[in-house]
């Protein structure tokens, strides 16, 4: 039999979405930078998965210099834990930010939260008695900052889930009251704030787009589940093509995987027929638990490479995102009305 060729580049990106700016999103950022004054300390929660592409440039330019320490939660979907590959490739993301305490956390392992909470009560300083320390957990819709919140305050303070989480983003939709993390005898304590996740106005790299929409940062309504799936059967491939080896031999092709994926689960409609879109749905689910690989979207040495080259561009400026949003905007509110 002819061996296995997977696609070394990934074609079909056609009119792919490039934006998810919401109205909660816009107010949320902006009802940060207003509290910033109040907030001593911020922690930045990125995508184990999508390391680079979950970095939202937008908090850079909001949130200033506060000081702050960098998360990637999700650990577990995206590696083997104690694996020398984990390994390799935490050190390579710590590499990116050399001047911040970055962290990786699974919301199975205690033993992530709980050098967290160590780092916080020694690193983020109350600047009085009376409020005690406040620290705002900022980061991409769905990236985990409330279930890392719950986590922290478990581990901190042994009380129960305060936030609630959820499989889709938008869960939190406002600033929420802060929680206790950590209680000090002196009696300044650390209170963590959740905001609502905040995605970018616009993704100039529609791969970037197809990568965040698979680790759930916008609705799977916004991108066709076909394309997304055709996207990570691209990405499964060039790490494992076996990884999907009880539903099909490996394929380049998408739709025949879908179709024995549908048949074998009982993804049928009338007739027998595959349902091929809730196929594809459940498809994505299954990478999202972890079942069908665990590895990063990004390229770490290409990032590196990028990051290295004199020439490299600029990441695109808070102001050039918001105007390429508001223009794709009113286009498509035109073309609208045209149709209407
Ligand atoms: N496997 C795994 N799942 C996680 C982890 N952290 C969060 N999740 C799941 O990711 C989903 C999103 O988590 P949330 O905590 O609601 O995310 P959020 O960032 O607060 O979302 P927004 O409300 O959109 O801002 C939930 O289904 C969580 O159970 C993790 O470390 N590992």
């Amino acid at each position: 039999m002819a061996q296995f060729v997977p696609r070394q580049v990934f074609p079909n990106y056609g009119a792919i979405p490039r934006s998810y700016f919401l109205g909660h999103h816009r107010a949320g950022l902006s009802k940060m930078k207003n509290m910033l004054s109040s907030i001593d300390y911020v922690v930045e929660c990125r995508d184990y998965r999508a390391p680079v592409t979950s970095i939202n440039p937008m908090f850079e330019e909001a949130l200033g210099k506060t000081r702050r320490l960098i998360v990637y939660t999700k650990r577990d979907l995206g590696s083997i834990p104690q694996s020398a590959e984990q390994k390799l490739t935490e050190k390579k993301i710590r590499n990116f930010d050399p001047n911040s305490a970055v962290f990786f956390t699974s919301s199975s392992s205690r033993a992530d939260v709980s050098q967290i909470i160590k780092h916080l009560r020694n690193d983020a300083a109350a600047p009085d008695k009376l409020t005690g320390c406040r620290v705002m957990v900022v980061g991409m819709p769905n990236v985990g900052k409330s279930t890392f919140i719950n986590h922290l305050r478990n581990h901190g303070v042994g009380k129960a889930k305060a936030l609630k989480t959820g499989g889709q983003p938008g869960i939190t939709r406002k600033i929420a009251s802060p929680v206790k993390i950590i209680e000090r005898d002196s009696g300044s304590h650390t209170y963590v704030l959740d905001t609502p996740g905040v995605f970018m106005p616009y993704v100039p790299d529609a791969e970037n787009m197809l990568k965040l929409a698979l680790c759930g940062c916008v609705k799977d309504s916004v991108i066709s589940p076909i394309t997304l799936v055709d996207y990570l059967l691209y990405q499964i491939n060039l790490h494992d093509a076996q990884a999907y080896q009880r539903w099909s031999e490996p394929t380049n092709e998408a739709m025949p995987l879908l179709e024995r994926f549908a048949q074998q689960t009982g993804l049928l409609g009338k007739g027998g027929v595959p349902i091929v879109d809730s196929a594809a749905l459940h498809f994505i689910q299954k990478w999202r638990q972890g079942s069908i690989g665990r590895f990063l979207l990004d390229d770490l040495d290409m990032e590196q490479r990028r990051r290295d080259d004199p020439e490299q561009k600029p990441h695109m400026s808070m102001s050039q995102a918001l105007k390429i949003e508001r223009v794709t905007r009113k286009n498509k509110s035109d073309v609208n009305k045209g149709t209407d």
